[in-house]
């Protein structure tokens, strides 16, 4: 509702305070408020300057619209009680975690004391002599009781009145009868401790203990008050409470000019709608920011808050907080997350998975563990190199291979062999970027989708036998043998060297999205990683597809939200905050609860290795070990065209024409090589770098020179080949 000028005109004679003379001045009732609401504030505010005097009276009628106190944004549910249990105390992680950095305080001081202890052993020395004498000194003076009614005798004295004067004495005289009795009954035994220390058999240790308990009393007596025995345990470098101050500073010197303005104009303009607390290994701070301040804006200025801090980048960490887009969770840890030691994984030592069930997967940076599923997921994990993916991607595998139902197929297209530790317990595995993985890694994603086909009738049949209510795998379906739905785990990493081959990327493409669509409920499970996530590497198609996104380090916006989906960077969910390699591991996850930095168990290969030992042995006790020499899909093409070629050789020939071999090949692999002509040949050959030329030859008389190639080009590009990839 909108205020007019006239609202005010018509009531201002029936209403609160007097109207100024000027009569037709118009004055907003909203401002009016807003600066009567300020000066009530500013009462309660101790800097408040006495002199400034408040002008009131400038609301000129009745409240229009309901009083503004009531908008949700400082409703009273906002200034919640304070929880009876600490946050901090709910969780055993929050407790363990606070503990841990409790005694690891303690460890600190100890050791910081420890040191120092023979220094502190000599001062000790050097004052426990004079602190016995002064201790001496003062336990007379306390016997003699002088000082008690001291100041009345003299007084007594003063005014000529011995009476008084001998009264108080003998009081005091009392007093300082049973004090003497005190002080002797303490010297006999001081003396009789003194003869059994020097004189009687007791062990080293009690004499040792003796010496410990009074040689620091007495030093502590001693000394001068000046100066302390102990050094001063510096708060300063070790850690930076978190304040409201320091949370002001630092949001004030982000520089982002929505927090400056209205600052300048209000300093309460930064509110905590909770108070900062303990929250895990760190203080956690909610704030609300200026009004129409986002808390992306905070989050992408992650460096500039941790100068604001004066603390190292990977100690703060922004998120946006719930509620509404200007409310800012600012967790700061004890320390920077590269000191805090990340537990190590669950499942390396012991353990099963069951995929229909979430298993450990990452972290946060309060080192709380955040679990991930599998079934009915689909997975794009991306980042630049050295962000962690293919570490992160293989974390998610390893745990599907505890699972002795879940069927694995790899391709790496990478050619590094981060996967190969994994090779004994997948049916199908590739690694490598050259066009022979690649076309079985094409020839693969055929077979997924007519195994999606095949999978769907399964699921029709046993959901007509009441088996599979939702049309979707069951875990009993799952574990069922012979079901031909067990789970299918096939994780594809550096995707991008498949969409971007000539000759199978696009088909590649089109048949994955479909996969993408339809196994999911078929208990087929896609995990991607990827380092260039643009639509011509990542068809929009897949990206669009993928439910559980993980975006290690990336270095722009673009990146950003082609893995995460649009928007996700402006909503202040940027990856782009991680460095490479430093930082390796670290990623937003969404898709698993609210999206969030999470940093993913590191796993390294030899642990790895350990782990696929132990799936090996639960798929030796399930009988779903693949068997050695069945490691490849029935149907999958060998594309291995050399070899074949060596194997279809016309004997004794040592140049053959294209045609001649293309019939060869035909009558070998009759599924593969039908229809090839010698241009398809001559293609197929550019890759392997065997020189396509003109061979004559006689026929009937006459010379022929077709298009072919010779035997000593071939031998020597299967021995490149061999030589490149390291086999016989
Ligand atoms: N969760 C983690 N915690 C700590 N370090 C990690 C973690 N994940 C990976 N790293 C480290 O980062 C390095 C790079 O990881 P990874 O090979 O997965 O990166 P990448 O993004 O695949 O990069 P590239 O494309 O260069 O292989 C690893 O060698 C490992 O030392």
């Amino acid at each position: 509702m909108t205020h007019h000028p006239h609202d005010h005109e018509d009531h201002s004679d029936e209403d609160g305070p007097t109207a100024p003379e000027t009569g037709g001045e118009v004055v907003p009732l909203d401002a009016a408020r807003r600066r009567a609401r300020r000066a009530d504030d500013r009462d309660e505010d101790e800097f408040f300057d006495r002199e400034t005097i408040a002008i009131e009276g400038t609301v000129l009628g009745p409240p229009v619209d309901p009083p503004d106190d009531d908008v949700p944004y400082r409703s009273n549910t906002d200034r919640r009680r304070a929880p009876i249990v600490p946050a901090t105390l709910k969780s055993w992680n929050g407790t363990r975690s606070m503990l841990i950095w409790a005694a690891k305080d303690a460890g600190y001081v100890l050791g910081y004391h420890a040191v120092r202890s023979p220094k502190y052993a000599a001062k000790a020395i050097l004052y426990a002599p004079v602190g016995f004498f002064r201790a001496t000194g003062k336990l007379l003076h306390w016997a003699t009781a002088e000082e008690g009614n001291w100041a009345l005798r003299q007084y007594a004295a003063d005014r000529n009145d011995p009476e008084t004067w001998l009264k108080l004495d003998k009081q005091r005289q009392r007093q300082s009868r049973w004090r003497w009795s005190v002080l002797a009954a303490l010297a006999v035994t001081a003396l009789i401790g003194l003869l059994v220390f020097l004189l009687a058999d007791i062990p080293t240790w009690g004499r040792l203990l003796a010496i410990a308990v009074v040689v620091p009393l007495l030093a502590r007596a001693g000394r001068p008050t000046d100066k302390p025995i102990t050094d001063r345990v510096s708060e300063g470098p070790r850690y930076r409470k978190l304040t409201a101050e320091l949370v002001r500073r630092a949001l004030l010197s982000c520089g982002v000019s929505g927090i400056n303005q209205a600052v300048s104009k209000d300093q309460h303009a930064i509110s905590f709608p909770q108070d900062i607390h303990r929250d895990g290994p760190g203080h956690l701070a909610i704030i609300d920011l200026p009004f129409g301040v986002e808390a992306a804006d905070v989050v992408a200025r992650r460096g500039r808050l941790a100068s604001g801090m004066r603390l190292p980048l990977d100690q703060v960490w922004p998120e946006p907080g719930d509620g509404h887009p200007g409310r800012l969770a600012l967790w700061v840890g004890y320390e920077p997350a590269s000191q805090m030691k990340q537990p190590a994984w669950p499942l390396l030592k012991d353990g099963k998975v069951d995929v229909f069930k979430p298993f450990p997967f990452a972290t946060t940076p309060r080192m709380d563990t955040i679990n991930a599923a599998l079934m009915f997921r689909n997975w794009l994990v991306g980042g630049q190199p050295g962000s962690g993916k293919t570490f992160a991607l293989r974390l998610a595998v390893l745990a599907a291979s505890l699972d002795p139902r879940a069927e694995l197929r790899i391709y790496e297209l990478k050619g590094v062999g981060d996967f190969k530790v994994l090779e004994p317990v997948c049916t199908e595995y590739g690694n490598g970027f050259d066009d022979e993985t690649i076309a079985r890694c094409a020839g693969m994603i055929r077979w997924l989708y007519k195994e999606c086909e095949h999978r769907s009738k399964r699921i029709a049949h046993f959901a007509q036998l009441g088996k599979a209510p939702e049309n979707k795998v069951t875990p009993e379906l799952a574990s069922l043998k012979d079901s031909g739905l067990h789970p299918l785990i096939v994780a594809i990493d550096e995707i991008q060297e498949l969409f971007l081959h000539p000759k199978y990327g696009k088909e590649a493409g089109e048949i994955l999205e479909k996969v993408i669509k339809l196994g999911r409920a078929l208990g087929v499970i896609l995990l991607i990683g990827t380092q260039i996530p643009d639509k011509d590497s990542l068809p929009t198609g897949i990206t669009r597809n993928v439910n559980t996104r993980y975006c290690m380090s990336v270095a722009d916006q673009v990146a950003n939200d082609m893995i995460l989906g649009t928007s996700m960077y402006k909503n202040g969910y940027r990856a782009t905050i991680f460095e490479p390699v430093k930082e390796a591991g670290w990623g937003i996850l969404s898709g698993l609860g609210k999206p969030a930095a999470r940093r993913s168990f590191m796993v390294d290969t030899d642990a790895a290795k350990h782990v696929v030992a132990r799936a090996m042995q639960l798929r030796g006790l399930a009988g779903t070990l693949p068997e050695e020499g069945t490691q490849t899909r029935t149907d999958a093409p060998t594309f291995d065209l050399l070899t074949d070629l060596a194997q279809i050789w016309p004997a004794g020939e040592t140049a053959a024409w294209n045609e001649t071999l293309c019939t060869r090949l035909a009558e070998l692999r009759p599924d593969f090589y039908t229809g090839w002509a010698s241009e398809q040949l001559t293609t197929a050959l550019k890759p392997h770098a065997v020189p396509v030329q003109s061979i004559g030859r006689r026929i009937d008389g006459k010379a022929v020179t077709r298009r072919g190639i010779r035997l000593d080009d071939l031998t020597d590009a299967i021995a490149e080949r061999n030589r490149r990839t390291g086999t016989e």
